[in-house]
């Protein structure tokens, strides 16, 4: 998890999915790393939830971090479509930016997700989770870099399985361990 937190300050943004959010309710930020010798904090990413029905709960975590000053304001990106205008004022007033973007066959467009962000000043992007989301972005074939955190935990059907025609840009890097976890980096050959 000190990795993942690293990983987080090397970013502009950490994007996750409305599942996540539901299920873990995650902070996002960088509180397992050591204080800067300066006292300023961190480099902080922002915090972007794909949620095309505004499902995002005004009392989560990373809208109070954000209302107590500890957190950035959370982006959330939904759906054209099904853009619900009082979800999105409740939203709103708990603190939560909202960007409507356009779906393709059900789900977000991640190619419309890239394009609002970039318009937004973001210029990295680190692909949390969960498993939905990673396979969207792999399947659009948008990612630079994949790193794999191998925990010695069997989760059979609950784990993320992939196309493989999604991976096939990538080229095996390296392989550390990290105390019990192993993590395995590939990066996109073209
Ligand atoms: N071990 C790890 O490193 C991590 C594990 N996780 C685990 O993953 C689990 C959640 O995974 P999962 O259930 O797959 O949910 P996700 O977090 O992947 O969210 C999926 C939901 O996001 C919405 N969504 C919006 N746009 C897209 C898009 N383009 N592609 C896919 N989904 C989109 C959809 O909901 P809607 O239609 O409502 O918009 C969809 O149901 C959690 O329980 C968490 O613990 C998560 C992160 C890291
Ligand atoms: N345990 C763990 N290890 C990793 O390497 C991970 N990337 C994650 N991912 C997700 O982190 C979220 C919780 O962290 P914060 O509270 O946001 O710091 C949660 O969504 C995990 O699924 N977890």
């Amino acid at each position: 998890m000190v990795m993942t937190h690293w990983m987080r300050t090397m970013h502009d943004a950490i994007l996750i999915g409305i599942g996540t959010a539901l299920n873990d309710d995650p902070q996002l930020n960088t509180r397992h790393l050591p204080a800067l010798p300066s006292g300023e904090q961190r480099r902080l990413p922002r915090p972007v939830v794909l949620d095309s029905k505004l499902r995002f709960k005004p009392d989560c975590k990373l809208l109070k971090n954000f209302r107590e000053g500890t957190g950035r304001r959370p982006w959330i990106i939904t759906s054209r479509g099904s853009f619900d205008p009082l979800k999105h004022r409740e939203l709103a007033n708990a603190g939560a930016r909202v960007f409507i973007t356009d779906s393709v066959d059900g789900s977000l467009s991640v190619d419309s997700i890239l394009f609002t962000l970039r318009q937004q000043g973001i210029r990295s992007v680190m692909v949390e989770g969960g498993a939905q989301i990673i396979n969207s972005f792999l399947r659009a074939k948008v990612a630079h870099s994949l790193v794999i955190t191998v925990a010695p935990t069997l989760v059979g059907k609950e784990g993320v399985s992939y196309d493989a025609e999604a991976t096939k840009k990538f080229e095996y890097l390296s392989t550390e361990k990290e105390g019990r976890d192993t993590v395995v980096v590939f990066t996109s050959a073209k």
